[in-house]
């Protein structure tokens, strides 16, 4: 049996990145590799343009660095900074057909070309990173990678346009973590087009809770307490050699 082959995309602030952002991506694909039909091949992380103006967000080329230091031991997540680099923030839809095109258009133009060829271009790693995968002609499918306080974000009136979110769910599909303080599978069954597209909709317990978050994170930098083991022991080096947070360098 053909498997569909899967990439995972998360998107958010990264600010900064923590060992439960990467833990998301290992559970996601250990989760939807023992459904059957499918086969995770890739992991994106795209953090948000500046213009998204979330409070205490720093520099893109910041947290881009962060993100890039925090991936340094995985093989298959890596950074894309496309987000980042648009004029504007970027709605999430779009960002999903924007990775999910220029994936497909790799491959296809690896299908044309001499074996030897490909690798050798100048593609970003999180579109060469797939290309050693053998796709056979088949379309990749980009899902979006969540939190489940980001599913519950879909309620927010005025955040997000349904027709949005019928896309996201529908024509991506979504991996959703659990995360204390929300219950996702109510959530599901208390909205009319999160139940329309369930089949679409992947809900994935972490039974070993990590309740670390990036809030948690700024907060204990700014007073100057330790963060080591849970995040990166690169990212912390990097946020305090460039004083980020609040954080005194020492
Ligand atoms: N501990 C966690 N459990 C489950 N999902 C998480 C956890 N931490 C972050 N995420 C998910 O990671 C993605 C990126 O989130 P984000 O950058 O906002 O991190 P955060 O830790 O929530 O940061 P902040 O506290 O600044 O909101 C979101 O989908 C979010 O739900
Ligand atoms: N309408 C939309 O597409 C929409 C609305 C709100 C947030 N988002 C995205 O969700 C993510 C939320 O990140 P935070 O959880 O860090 O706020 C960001 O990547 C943001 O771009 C998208
Ligand atoms: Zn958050």
């Amino acid at each position: 049996m053909t498997k569909t082959k899967i990439v995972l995309l998360a998107c958010g602030s990264f600010n900064p990145p923590t060992h439960m952002h990467l833990r998301m991506f290992e559970l996601a694909r250990d989760h939807i590799n023992r459904l059957g039909p499918y086969q995770v091949i890739g992991g994106i992380i795209s953090p948000v343009h500046d213009g998204y103006n979330k409070k205490e967000l720093i520099a893109s080329t910041h947290r881009c660095t962060l993100v890039k230091l925090a991936l340094q031991d995985s093989e298959w997540i890596h950074l894309s900074d496309w987000e980042c680099n648009q004029e504007s923030w970027t709605p999430t839809r779009q960002t999903l057909q924007y990775h999910q095109n220029k994936i497909n258009s790799a491959l296809s133009t690896d299908n044309n070309m001499d074996n030897n060829k490909i690798n050798d271009n100048d593609e970003p790693s999180w579109v060469r990173n797939i290309q050693r995968f053998q796709t056979n002609g088949v379309n990749v499918l980009v899902k979006l990678l969540c939190g489940a306080d980001l599913l519950q974000s879909f309620s927010t009136p005025g955040l997000w346009k349904e027709s949005d979110i019928e896309t996201i769910i529908g024509d991506h599909g979504l991996a959703v973590i659990t995360r204390a303080g929300t219950d996702p599978h109510k959530f599901v069954y208390e909205s009319d087009v999160l139940t329309k597209f369930s089949n679409n909709i992947h809900i994935i317990t972490e039974w070993i809770t990590n309740e670390v978050s990036s809030t948690k994170i700024r907060r204990s930098l700014r007073r100057g307490e330790s963060v080591k083991y849970l995040v990166a022991d690169t990212v912390i080096d990097y946020i305090k050699n460039h004083c980020l947070y609040g954080s005194l360098d020492k």
